[in-house]
């Protein structure tokens, strides 16, 4: 006996693994921005500043070079996450 999966179901079941995907990049997100809060906190507390530009550039090429202008962009609405806006 063959069992044929319908359109309907195949688009069901995927949605259900993108919800799950995103849930997973909404947590790597979340331990992106508490790491990132730890670096801030640290250098504020030695003196320095919270933004730190060199860093945010190697940042952005890193997305930018994975995902191009799409990555970019994620990349600057990750930043303003993790950092606030400036
Ligand atoms: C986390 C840091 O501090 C800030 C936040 C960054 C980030 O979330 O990637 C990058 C640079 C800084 O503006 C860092 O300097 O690495």
């Amino acid at each position: 006996m063959t069992v044929t999966t319908t359109p309907a179901q195949l688009i069901a079941e995927s949605r259900e693994r993108i919800d799950a995907i995103d849930d997973r990049i909404i947590g790597l997100i979340q331990e992106r921005m508490a790491v990132s809060t730890v670096i801030q906190e640290a250098r504020i507390t030695s003196g320095g500043r919270r933004v730190h530009l060199s860093r945010e550039m190697e940042v952005l090429a890193h997305w930018s070079d994975a995902l191009g202008k799409p990555g970019t962009t994620l990349a600057m609405t990750l930043l303003e996450l993790c950092r606030g806006r400036v």
